[in-house]
């Protein structure tokens, strides 16, 4: 039985999918909503044509691409230029989301998601809308007041170069933390959509292990939050009760505004498709 408020969270959800999941897509794409966002990781093991091609997938099969950008894994300005100019070749260069990127030291000019903000060659290349990283739960290695100033910077930068801003954000687990975030960044003045960053259905254990490498509910006891039990440990979480407890809370808090979801995928793109169907035809 899904709520009113828990389906209103998943209208117009996004997806996530890696420069590698090419046959994800294809297995999915009868599943998922046209116009659907669909987000392509810049990760490390990743290389331009990949990402490319994903992107060029995403548009073929009539969805909204999204790819990512990593400032700290850039090395130089030529290989951000060279990344949107083939991304606006293929008409998938008008949303991107710029984050910091995990390598401990940054490979090339770009320290964090600001630098290549203010860079103003986003804006040459096409892009008018950027998401930019939030994080409910914080960052392991990056403290609260950093992260929030990060967050106002960037909001400004963006509306200064006349730039859309969507706040989109690591996976959260705790339904609590994720409205009272939400309430914080509208505190601050930040109007602009918020995705709350969930994973899709997955292996509890596999689950667990992305958790951990990210640093996400280290201390708020994730196995409980999420309503996993130690009995399906081997087996599969999906999100339904973490989607039934956030939409309730954002209902009953107005000014949270025009908050969505995005569903990390991690390789189950068709689960997750088949999840989001099966969520909201639930009543
Ligand atoms: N979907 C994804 O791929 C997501 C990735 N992340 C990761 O979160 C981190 C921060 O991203 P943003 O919020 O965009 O940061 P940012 O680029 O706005 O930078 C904010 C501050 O954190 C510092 N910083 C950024 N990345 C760092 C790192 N890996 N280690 C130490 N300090 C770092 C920057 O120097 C800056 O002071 C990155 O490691 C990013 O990869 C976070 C959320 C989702
Ligand atoms: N700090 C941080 N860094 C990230 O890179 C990151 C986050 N947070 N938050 C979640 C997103 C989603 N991420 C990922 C990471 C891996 C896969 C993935 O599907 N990996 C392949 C295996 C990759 C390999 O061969 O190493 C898989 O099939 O699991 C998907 C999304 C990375 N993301």
């Amino acid at each position: 039985m899904t709520t009113p408020a828990a389906r209103k969270l998943l209208d117009g959800f996004s997806l996530e999918m890696t420069g590698k999941d090419i046959p994800g897509l294809n297995e999915a794409h009868h599943t998922i909503p046209q116009g659907t966002k669909i987000n392509v990781t810049f990760l490390g093991n990743e290389d331009l044509e990949m990402r490319i091609a994903a992107s060029k997938a995403v548009k073929d099969f009539g969805f909204v691409p999204v790819p990512h950008i990593s400032a700290r894994r850039l090395q130089s300005q030529e290989q951000l230029e060279e990344f949107l100019g083939r991304l606006q070749d293929i008409g998938a260069s008008e949303r991107i989301f710029c984050v910091g990127g995990d390598p401990a030291t940054p490979e090339g000019p770009y320290p964090d998601s600001l630098t290549v903000i203010q860079s103003g060659v986003l804006q040459r290349y096409g892009v008018r809308e950027v998401s930019i990283a939030g994080y409910p739960e914080g960052h392991p290695d990056i403290p609260d007041e950093v992260l929030w100033q990060h967050l106002e910077e960037k909001s400004a930068a963006l509306a200064t170069q006349g730039l859309d801003a969507v706040v989109l954000t690591q996976f959260a687990f705790d339904a609590e933390a994720v409205q009272q975030w939400v309430l914080d960044v509208r505190s601050r003045g930040i109007e602009s959509e918020i995705r709350i960053g969930t994973p899709g259905p997955a292996g509890i254990k596999r689950l667990l292990g992305y958790a951990r490498r990210f640093g996400v509910g280290a201390s708020t006891g994730i196995v409980k939050k999420y309503g996993f039990s130690l009995t399906n440990l081997m087996g599969t979480a999906g999100p339904d009760r973490f989607m039934e407890e956030l939409g309730n809370l954002l209902e009953v808090a107005p000014a949270s505004g025009n908050v969505r979801t995005h569903f990390y995928t991690f390789g189950g793109l068709l689960a997750t498709a088949e999840w989001a169907h099966e969520f909201a035809a639930q009543h």
